[in-house]
């Protein structure tokens, strides 16, 4: 990441009153690029996506475009454009004039602005759509209306807040795909909030994950999906099986000792940071594999031994809850394996997320706000 983006955000905090939403938000963003916020219900996102476009102003840090500092200028004089979740169309207006609305704020000539219009109907796939009302459109129409109202102004930097939330499973992906083609056919640099892990995933040159009001991570998709740097990432990232193990580091690895459900096992440290002691371990269902008891596992990783309590099949593969000792995790095969069944189950060295035990390595001082749980 560059020192100086083409947006800064640097050292940002934001209250509502004495409650402290933001703390020390710190992002370089490059011109083009495509950044999603990710983050539970409640942790920020939509704050900080409201101070980047200038509706809250932070209560300390400073916001620049291009080099030119933009903490104090209004909303307007920003060079970007916001696209809401609800779209906040004008219900009287017809299509043309919602897509022109900002143009016609702005004081552009009529000919001009029907010019404009027109090309982001074209852009956008509402060609012959103009002099309908939003009523007469549908959801995913409404939502290109939405967005070319906000391009139609010829923003820098583009904000888009959950603007996809609203429409059906769907016609969602097909949208999800047709905004970030336009995104990088534009050039143009946007900031997408969202909740959704898979929408940000494939969405997003940079994943920004933020953790009450702290950006716990971020990275590319690949990065923070396949080495998160926190319990609190990996769990976000769809990680959600949890044990408890123990061990040390030794050397280039770190050693597993042996558990009331586990041999002992070596898994490479790969510059991670762990101390002797308890280690959370966090792994998926999808990168566990199932092996009967009598089945000799071979290769690198760690081997638990449990008991099958349920299986079920969403679709693609069979999914078990298995009992490992004291805990319960889950895990998918190609197969099923009975209810009752000794199974092994196996994780891979890069597929094990080890971290410290908090106890172990200082927290932050912010604390998990109430509405900070998990839901990836
Ligand atoms: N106007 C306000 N006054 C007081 N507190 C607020 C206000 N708006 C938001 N908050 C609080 O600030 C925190 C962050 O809210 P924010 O809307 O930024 O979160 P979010 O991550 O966008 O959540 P969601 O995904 O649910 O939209 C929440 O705890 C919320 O209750």
């Amino acid at each position: 990441m560059s020192q100086d983006g083409f947006l800064s955000v640097r050292s940002i905090a934001g209250a509502y009153g004495a409650t402290r939403v933001l703390e020390d938000i710190n992002l370089e963003i490059a011109r083009g690029e495509f950044v999603a916020l990710l983050g539970s219900s409640g942790c920020g996102k939509t704050t900080l996506l409201r101070t980047i476009a200038g509706f809250i102003s932070p209560t300390a840090g400073s916001i620049s475009v291009a080099g030119k500092d933009v903490t104090r200028l209004p909303p307007d004089k920003r060079g970007m454009a916001l696209v809401f979740q609800s779209y906040a169309l004008w219900p009287h207006m017809t299509v043309a004039q919602n897509i022109g609305y900002g143009l016609k704020l702005r004081g552009m000539p009529r000919a001009e602005i029907g010019a404009r219009v027109s090309a982001m109907e074209t852009l956008l796939g509402l060609d012959g759509l103009g002099a309908r009302k939003p009523a007469a459109l549908s959801g995913g129409q409404r939502q290109r209306v939405a967005l070319g109202r906000a391009l139609a102004i010829d923003p820098e930097i583009l904000l888009l807040d959950e603007p996809l939330s609203n429409l059906d499973a769907r016609i969602r992906l097909t949208v999800r795909h047709e905004l970030r083609a336009l995104q990088k056919r534009l050039g143009i640099t946007a900031i997408h909030v969202t909740h959704d892990r898979e929408e940000a995933m494939v969405m997003a040159d940079r994943i920004v994950i933020l953790d009450a009001g702290r950006i716990a991570q971020q990275g590319a998709p690949e990065e923070v999906y396949n080495r998160p740097t926190s319990a609190f990432v990996a769990a976000f990232m769809g990680a959600e099986n949890v044990l408890s193990l123990s061990g040390a580091p030794r050397g280039e690895n770190f050693v597993i000792a042996a558990g009331p459900a586990n041999a002992p096992g070596t898994v490479p440290l790969m510059g991670r940071r762990l101390v002797a002691g308890a280690v959370e371990a966090r792994f998926r269902p999808e990168a566990a594999q199932l092996f009967s008891a009598a089945t000799p596992v071979v290769g690198p990783g760690i081997t638990f031994l449990g008991e099958v309590t349920a299986v079920s099949y969403p679709g693609g593969h069979w999914r078990h809850s298995v009992r490992l000792a004291a805990h319960e995790i889950m895990a998918d095969a190609s197969r099923a394996f009975e209810p009752g069944e000794a199974v092994q189950v196996h994780v891979a060295p890069e597929a094990l997320f080890l971290f410290s035990s908090p106890d172990q390595t200082p927290a932050p001082a912010i604390s998990r706000s109430a509405t900070g749980k998990v839901h990836a």
